[in-house]
C-alpha cells in the first residue's frame, strides 16, 4: 500500500503527463472526465493533509488571492524587439547584409522559420524545473510581475517535464487569445454589458494584466514559445530549431508551423504559404519571423542597437480590421 505521500506524487506525475498529451502533443489519451476525477482525487488528499501542498502540484494554478498591483521585474537579459520588412526585396536586403558580415560565401543560409503571432511576448523563469517567476516585456529592461497569471494558462507547465532540468531557464514567448476564446468572450461580455475588445491581442493584454488571477484563468490563453534567455546548468542545443524542439519536449508549448527553410527562395515560399493558411489558423498573427538558425552566426551577427541581425520580421500587408 504505497504511502500518502507517494500517491499524492503518483497523481501528480499522472495529471502533469495528461496536461502535456492534451495541451502541447493535441493527442489526449483519456476523457476529460478521467482527467477531472484523477484532478478532484489530488485535490481531495492534498486537502485532507495541507502539509503535503507544494506550489507545482497541478492543483495549485490558481493564486491565492489577487494583487493590489504588479511589481517590476528587470530582465537579466533585454527582451529586443524585431526589425520588419515589409517586402520581398527588403528582405533579400536583409540577408545580403547578413551575407556581407559572414566571412564564407553564404549562399545556402538555413532560417528557422515560424508565424509571427500577434500576442504579447512574456518571459517565463524555471529553477530546478520549477516555474518560479513570469514578467511581461515591458520596454525590453523592465516588465511587469504577472507570475499568479501566467501559472493559470493550462498550456504552460508548472514543472519541466525532465528527470534533470537546468538550474535555470528562462523560456521566452508569446501569449495569445485563439480566435474561439476572443469571440466567446466578447459574446459574453456583451450579454453582461461590459466592455467588449477589439481585437484578441488587446483581450490577451486585458487579461494578463488582471489582478485577479481567477480572471486570468477564465481567459484561456495560450503560449508559444520562441526562444531561451538565462540559461544556466545545461548544455543548450547549436541551433535555434534544436532549442525550440528541446523546449517542446520538456513540456513547453511551440507553434507547430515552424519549419527550416534552406535559402531565400524556401523562406519567401513559406511566407506566402504562411500567409494563405492565416485566414484558418485560428489565431491572429501579424507576418512571420525569420531567423538564422545557427547560433554561432547568430552570435557573430549580435545586435543592432534596438534589435538582433539575425532576425527579422517580415509582416503581411496592413489588413483592414480582422473579421474574427
Ligand atoms: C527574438 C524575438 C523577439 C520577438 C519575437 C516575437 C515572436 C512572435 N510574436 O511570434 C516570435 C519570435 O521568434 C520572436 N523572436
Amino acid at each position: 500500500q504505497p504511502s500518502l505521500q507517494q500517491q499524492i506524487e503518483e497523481l501528480r506525475k499522472t495529471l502533469r503527463h495528461h496536461e502535456y498529451l492534451y495541451h502541447v502533443l493535441d493527442t489526449p489519451e483519456i476523457p476529460d472526465s478521467e482527467y477531472d476525477r484523477l484532478f478532484h482525487q489530488l485535490k481531495a488528499l492534498e486537502n485532507s493533509h495541507p502539509e503535503f501542498i507544494t506550489a507545482d502540484s497541478p492543483t495549485q494554478r490558481v493564486g491565492a488571492k489577487p494583487l493590489t498591483s504588479f511589481s517590476q521585474i528587470k530582465h537579466e537579459i533585454p527582451m529586443l524587439s524585431l526589425d520588419n520588412v515589409f517586402n520581398d526585396d527588403e528582405f533579400m536586403a536583409f540577408v545580403k547584409r547578413i551575407q556581407d558580415r559572414l566571412p564564407f560565401s553564404t549562399e545556402n543560409l538555413t532560417f528557422c522559420c515560424e508565424p509571427k503571432l500577434d500576442g504579447l511576448a512574456v518571459s517565463i523563469l524555471y529553477e530546478n524545473g520549477k516555474l518560479v517567476r513570469a514578467a511581461t516585456r515591458g520596454d525590453g529592461q523592465t516588465g511587469e510581475d504577472i507570475t499568479a497569471n501566467v501559472r493559470t494558462i493550462r498550456n504552460i507547465p508548472l514543472q519541466l517535464l525532465t528527470d534533470n532540468p537546468p538550474a535555470r531557464l528562462e523560456v521566452r514567448g508569446e501569449i495569445f487569445m485563439p480566435h474561439q476564446a476572443f469571440e466567446n468572450l466578447n459574446e459574453m461580455a456583451l450579454a453582461k454589458g461590459e466592455k467588449t475588445f477589439a481585437n484578441p491581442r488587446n483581450a490577451a493584454a486585458g487579461s494578463l494584466r488582471q489582478l485577479d488571477p481567477k480572471v486570468t484563468r477564465q481567459r484561456h490563453l495560450m503560449l508559444n514559445a520562441y526562444g531561451i534567455g538565462i540559461a544556466e546548468g545545461v548544455l543548450l542545443p547549436d541551433t535555434h530549431y534544436d532549442r525550440l524542439q528541446w523546449l517542446h519536449s520538456m513540456g513547453i508549448p511551440v507553434n507547430k508551423e515552424i519549419e527550416l527553410c534552406g535559402g531565400i527562395e524556401q523562406v519567401l515560399k513559406f511566407y506566402r504559404n504562411i500567409q494563405e493558411k492565416r485566414p484558418h489558423l485560428g489565431y491572429d498573427i501579424d507576418g512571420t519571423v525569420l531567423k538564422v538558425n545557427d547560433i554561432a552566426l547568430q552570435e557573430k551577427l549580435g545586435f543592432i542597437s534596438k534589435a538582433p541581425r539575425w532576425a527579422i520580421a517580415y509582416k503581411f500587408p496592413a489588413q483592414e480590421e480582422l473579421t474574427v
